[in-house]
């Protein structure tokens, strides 16, 4: 049992093991997932930057564009001016001149800065360079021990064999797999986050490059261009200096000329020759003036034409200059916004190399913890690995002594079983002893209840005539004479007396009931009767009395209020529900109606259909009655819903032949089969429950007819059973059965042995008088023959019926 116990505390040890184990690879997927998402998060934020700069990037080309399309245009301008004989503003090429030495110097610093920038980058690739160095260092170191510690447990499973702990060892291994693998994508990462560093530098540097080159084509097509300007101007020069000299010769021409012609007036008549040779030559001279002017027009049109185009030459230059300063203003602002935008990349690779270097630290420092948990789960489970080697051996000698132990189990099992075995059967044999005694006791306490109960039934007469005294009920009909001519003794539940034609009557029966009993009050003394049914015998109910005195209250009842027909059914079901494993039982019915001497069906699907009395074929000389419907009931439900049907088919009768249930006989009969299952016993009883025929002496009234034949055959049926209740009473060898067709029928339970009681039903009412009488004294006439211990002291009244 200790080894056991020891087993399981070791079981549960090793259990509490792979739960921290498992707890540790959660924590390490966490931290995993964790890191993921930073590296992940600062990709994005590497890659939207990046974008922004390229965005920049790419409208600073535009720029450039623009710019070399204008100085494009500026060229053509210069070549245009290039033609025409023009004094060329030289301040615009000044300017134009100088900005670009201005770019020169830009694009000097801007070299500068990118060699800067290239030494930075490649600083920081080195050292990113030496992190991860240093990184792939500690995860080699890492690999080593975690290759040490597989080492380490697979020689402690090596030790430990096929146990628990092995399976604790490896999921221990698989936890060491895991953790390699995420340290070899911590390295992955590592590496990614490197190459993401270092690849917007070289674009930033090509990038830088290919500016470079645009801005040296730039600079060399402005040389170009500004080598074209100054030839122009030397040219413009030139031929201006060339027109100025002419103009200059002619003007001092004409001067000579005005002056020898002044020379020339001034001189006497040899003058006026001189004149008329003058004034001969001088219209040579006037023409050739007249030329010289005209040329000199000429020329100061094409001199105020050039001046022109000089000076629209020099709104050009003029525009060409605002344009180059506009350019140059735009020149500068994207130069200062090259310029933030350096220093902003600059910031953000600080800010990325700083959390870099944060992301790497982080990695190391969580390693590190790792490793340090490792390395102390490590100790841990080595400590608990020595202890549980002891404890291992001791579970193993206690598992050998319990396989001995079990192997010899299997015998002391095999003899406690069999002593076991032998034990119960004894046990057996006592107890089915001890219920066979008990059933032998059982049964002779039933043979001795039957007895008793039969002996009770008995005393109380196995023919009993029970009076019932109809409650006063208040109908108009009976308004006047509701005065009660009964008295009953309170005292005395068998005795009653009538005052009838001013003499007292006193009759004495089985017992009275009074008005006021109650429909169970009725049933709980004949219950007993009706119950000796279930036990095989044959038990006959009557109502008898005159219409109105309430037969069909007292054996059928109200839905409230049920009567003997429903109560005894109810009990009889309750009986053989609770004999129910004792006894099986099987319940038959059938509902007859006789009227005139003739037997109807009332369950039958044509209750018009006359019936007869026969003998069995069978030889047994009982009687039965071809083609009446006996039911197979299933259950009290089913009873109750037979009982309607057969009142129902009644009261079809009822409506056709006026009133006719209280001129005929109702009877139901109830056949209980039943076999007690331990001896096989078998018993058949049957409860017969009759609702009479009105006793009133209608015959005697005068009538006539049809009535007076429906009365002639009641009164024989009611005379016929009065005489073979008097003949079972008294024991007589001959019963005279076969006077009527009721007593026919009932042959078989009037018989000797079987149980009878008779409810004579009277009125309470002083107008009933005299058929109250006449029903006493049919009651005292059935009485009086009774034999048995008990004699009773009878005071016969006159019979008559
Ligand atoms: N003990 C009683 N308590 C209350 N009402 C009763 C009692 N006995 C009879 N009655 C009522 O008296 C009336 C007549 O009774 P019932 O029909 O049973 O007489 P009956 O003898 O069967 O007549 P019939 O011969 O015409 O069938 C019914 O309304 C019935 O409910």
């Amino acid at each position: 049992m200790s080894h056991l116990i020891n087993f399981l505390e070791h079981y549960s040890q090793m259990q509490r093991l792979q739960g921290k184990a498992q707890e540790y690879r959660c924590q390490l997927q966490r931290e995993e997932r964790r890191r993921k998402k930073q590296l992940r998060s600062l990709r994005e934020a590497y890659k939207q930057r990046m974008k922004d700069k390229m965005s920049l990037i790419e409208s600073l080309e535009t720029v450039i564009c623009e710019q070399q399309s204008v100085l494009e245009r500026l060229q053509k301008g210069v070549v245009c001016i290039a033609h025409p004989i023009s004094p060329l503003p030289s301040v615009g090429v000044h300017k134009l001149v100088e900005s670009i030495s201005v770019l020169q110097l830009e694009r000097a610093h801007l070299q500068e800065e990118v060699g800067e920038l290239k030494q930075d980058i490649e600083q920081k690739e080195k050292e990113q360079q030496q992190v991860s160095n240093t990184l792939q260092q500690q995860i080699e170191e890492l690999k080593g021990k975690i290759q040490e510690r597989e080492e380490e447990l697979a020689l402690l499973r090596a030790e430990m064999g096929v146990t628990d702990s092995e399976k604790q060892i490896q999921n221990l291994s698989v936890e060491n797999e895991s953790l390699k693998q995420s340290l070899s994508m911590t390295h992955g990462l590592l590496e990614k986050l490197a190459a993401v560093n270092t690849q917007p530098s070289a674009q930033l540097v090509k990038e830088n490059d290919d500016l470079r080159t645009k801005v040296h084509h730039l600079e060399t097509s402005l040389q170009e261009k500004v080598e074209q300007l100054v030839y122009a101007k030397s040219h413009m020069d030139n031929m201006q200096w060339r027109k100025e000299e002419e103009t200059r010769q002619l003007e001092e021409k004409v001067e000579s000329l005005k002056l020898s012609l002044q020379d020339e007036k001034k001189r006497p008549p040899d003058v006026q020759y001189v004149t008329q040779t003058v004034e001969v030559e001088s219209p040579s001279l006037l023409h050739s003036l007249e030329k010289a002017e005209e040329r000199n027009q000429t020329l100061l049109d094409q001199v105020s034409s050039h001046s022109e185009k000089c000076q629209r030459l020099e709104e050009q230059l003029q525009r060409s200059d605002d344009l180059t300063s506009t350019l140059q203003i735009k020149i500068t602002s994207y130069e200062s916004q090259i310029g933030k935008l350096k220093d902003e990349l600059m910031q953000e690779i600080h800010q990325l190399e700083a959390q870099k270097d944060e992301a790497i630290k982080e990695a190391s420092e969580c390693s590190e913890q790792h490793m340090d948990q490792l390395r102390q789960q490590l100790l841990g489970m080595q400590s608990r690995l020595a202890s549980l080697q002891p404890v291992l051996k001791n579970m193993k000698t206690n598992y050998n002594s319990l396989r001995s132990q079990v192997k010899n189990f299997a015998q002391f099992y095999e003899a406690s079983i069999k002593e076991a075995r032998r034990q119960i059967c004894d046990a057996v044999t006592d107890v089915s002893e001890a219920n066979k005694d008990l059933l032998q006791k059982y049964q002779r306490e039933m043979q001795l209840r039957k007895r008793y109960h039969n002996q009770l039934v008995e005393l109380k007469g196995n023919i009993r005539v029970l009076c019932r005294v109809r409650l006063h009920v208040d109908t108009g009909e009976e308004e006047g004479s509701g005065a009660s001519a009964i008295i009953t003794d309170v005292n005395d539940d068998t005795k009653l007396s009538v005052l009838y034609k001013g003499k007292d009557r006193n009759f004495e029966l089985d017992k009275v009931f009074l008005p006021q009993t109650t429909q169970e009050e009725v049933f709980q003394e004949i219950e007993p009767v009706v119950m000796s049914c279930i036990n095989g015998f044959n038990v006959c109910i009557f109502a008898y009395g005159q219409t109105g005195s309430g037969k069909t209250y007292t054996m059928e009842g109200t839905t409230e209020n049920p009567g003997i027909n429903h109560q005894a059914l109810q009990v009889l079901y309750q009986e053989m529900e609770a004999r129910k494993g004792l006894w099986t039982y099987s319940v038959s019915l059938s509902m007859v109606e006789i009227y005139n001497e003739v037997i109807r069906d009332l369950l039958s699907k044509d209750p018009q259909e006359k019936l007869d009395i026969k003998l069995n074929p069978d030889g047994s000389g009982q009687l039965h009655v071809p083609g009446l419907t006996n039911k197979e009931v299933k259950s009290f439900r089913h009873i109750k819903k037979l009982l309607s049907l057969g009142k129902r088919n009644r009261a079809t009768f009822c409506t056709n032949m006026n009133e006719r249930s209280s001129r005929s006989h109702a009877l139901l009969t109830i056949t209980i089969t039943g076999q007690e299952l331990s001896s096989g016993t078998a018993t058949t009883g049957k409860l017969n429950l009759v609702d009479l025929a009105g006793s009133e002496r209608v015959w005697k009234s005068g009538a006539e007819g049809e009535r007076l034949k429906e009365a002639q055959n009641i009164n024989k049926s009611l005379l016929a059973l009065g005489e073979v209740i008097q003949a079972l009473r008294a024991k007589q060898g001959h019963v005279p059965f076969r006077n009527s067709k009721l007593t026919y029928l009932l042959q078989d339970s009037l018989g000797k042995g079987n149980k009878t009681v008779m409810m004579v039903q009277v009125s309470p009412l002083e107008s009933n008088i005299g058929e109250t009488v006449c029903s006493l004294n049919f009651a005292q006439r059935v009485c009086k023959v009774e034999l048995g211990p008990a004699a009773r002291k009878i005071d016969v009244g006159r019979s008559e019926i």
